[in-house]
């Protein structure tokens, strides 16, 4: 997938639909953020796994933190210093993954 920078009224509806599922603006850095909580560590972990080979077929890697049950996410895109399409992409796969 081509990565592109999202600027003016293309990133204004992207948040605007990601915030409707939970993701917020992280404060400081131009990246979005997410907190998933599982049924288990078997739940959480199973999701990961399943995220991950998506996250490397894109080439757009996730940063995350697990603690049992909960996984929190930060998705920015490192190469252009902020929010992309790709970001918008893996964050609609995490939440259909999540169910
Ligand atoms: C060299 C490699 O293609 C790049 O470093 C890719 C890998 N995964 C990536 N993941 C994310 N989230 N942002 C990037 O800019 C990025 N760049």
């Amino acid at each position: 997938m081509d990565a592109h920078k999202l600027e003016g009224t293309d990133r204004d509806q992207a948040l605007e639909a990601l915030t409707g599922h939970g993701w917020t603006l992280v404060e400081g850095r131009d990246a979005i953020t997410k907190r998933f909580v599982f049924g288990d560590f078997n739940e959480a972990f199973g999701w990961m796994t399943r995220v991950a080979l998506v996250a490397e077929h894109m080439n757009h890697h996730p940063e995350w933190f697990n603690v049992y049950k909960t996984v929190e996410v930060t998705l920015t895109t490192h190469d252009m210093g902020g929010i992309s399409n790709l970001d918008v992409a893996l964050a609609s796969k995490m939440d259909r993954f999540a169910g």
